[in-house]
């Protein structure tokens, strides 16, 4: 038997009056994938995303999630798909957090002890021990962020959907928040889709990109593919420990700039040929390096060359 699609769209429409927010959006996105959605304010992601899972109803076109009809099936959708929407939150503000988990349960119909062990697993997982007899409108941004997805995953779906999970966060929260979804998905093998703006979550969580610009998809397939089709590199700054010539033999990077008699030099490197680590060992095997920093193209860029070279920028 073969492995059923998790989301398949087909010539998906949603108008609302006289926009066209979603415009004949063809895709599928099979089980175990990690895909980005990305678009800029306005380009249809989260219409899309309300599609999927039930919210709204398309104009016209199909879509299946997990092989159901969102809008036909919407309390079958639920069970199987974990939402978490950056702004709206599907937990209790002024209980402790252990009581939302508790009734998130009830409504799941999962029995107590089930329910039980894996609050317990997730809030270990999301180290939010410490937490659980707060209550919710108490929690700090990131802390919130982190409840939110624990209790999208307490009734174990096979789709996590994510709309901005990172946004708002400081570096450290994020890096966790990543590290867990990453495991989530190794290890319960669950599909992952995300909209958001940061690069960073893209790059660490996602194995596959859809740009979508205004309604219509731009784009879909890898970071770096996406990156180099419209020439944007990321940059490689490294720091020496004394003045040292020009970096032009470094497989697969180029030179961009460099500073202060060579203390400083800023490599453009292809994703597709090369790594951090082999442009690494390659410098530092010859020179002394004091630090590296890892300049990401900004999304945002991407997006707008995407735009200009599709002639709609
Ligand atoms: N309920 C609505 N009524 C009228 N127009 C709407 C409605 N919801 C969305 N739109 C319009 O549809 C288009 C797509 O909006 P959508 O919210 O899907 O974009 P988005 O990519 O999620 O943007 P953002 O990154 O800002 O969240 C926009 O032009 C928006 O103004």
């Amino acid at each position: 038997m073969s492995i059923p699609t998790v989301i398949e769209t087909r010539e998906l429409v949603r108008d609302f009056k006289k926009t066209r927010a979603v415009d004949r959006m063809t895709f599928s996105i099979e089980p175990g994938e990690a895909v980005g959605y990305i678009g800029a304010n306005g380009a249809g992601k989260s219409t899309t995303i309300k599609m999927l899972t039930g919210i709204l109803k398309p104009t016209s076109g199909h879509v299946r999630t997990c092989g159901l009809d969102p809008m036909r099936q919407r309390v079958e959708v639920a069970r199987r798909v974990g939402v978490v929407f950056g702004q709206r939150s599907q937990l209790w503000w002024d209980l402790p957090l252990r009581d939302s988990f508790a009734i998130l349960g009830a409504i799941h119909r999962m029995d107590e002890p089930t329910t039980r062990a894996r609050t317990d697993l997730l809030v270990d997982q999301l180290e939010m021990g410490p937490q659980l007899g707060i209550p919710v409108r108490s929690l700090s941004l990131g802390q919130r962020m982190r409840a939110e997805i624990a209790a999208a995953l307490l009734h174990s779906p096979e789709l996590l959907i994510l709309d901005e999970p990172t946004i708002g966060l400081d570096v450290l929260s994020k890096q966790r928040l990543r590290e867990f979804l990453v495991a989530e998905r190794r290890e319960r093998g669950t599909t992952l889709l995300l909209t958001t703006h940061d690069m960073g979550d893209i790059e660490r969580l996602c194995d596959r990109v859809l740009v979508v610009d205004r309604g219509r998809l731009a784009f879909d397939g890898t970071l770096p593919g996406l990156a180099s089709t419209v020439g944007a590199q990321r940059m490689l700054v490294i720091d020496l420990a004394t003045p040292t010539p020009d970096l032009h033999d470094v497989p697969g990077a180029t030179l961009v700039e460099s500073e202060s008699g060579g203390l400083r030099q800023r490599l453009a490197f292809d994703a597709e040929t090369t790594t951090v680590a082999a442009v690494l060992a390659h410098v530092s095997s010859r020179h002394e390096v004091r630090d590296l920093t890892i300049e990401e193209p900004d999304i945002e860029d991407v997006v707008r060359r995407i735009y200009a070279a599709s002639g709609r920028g």
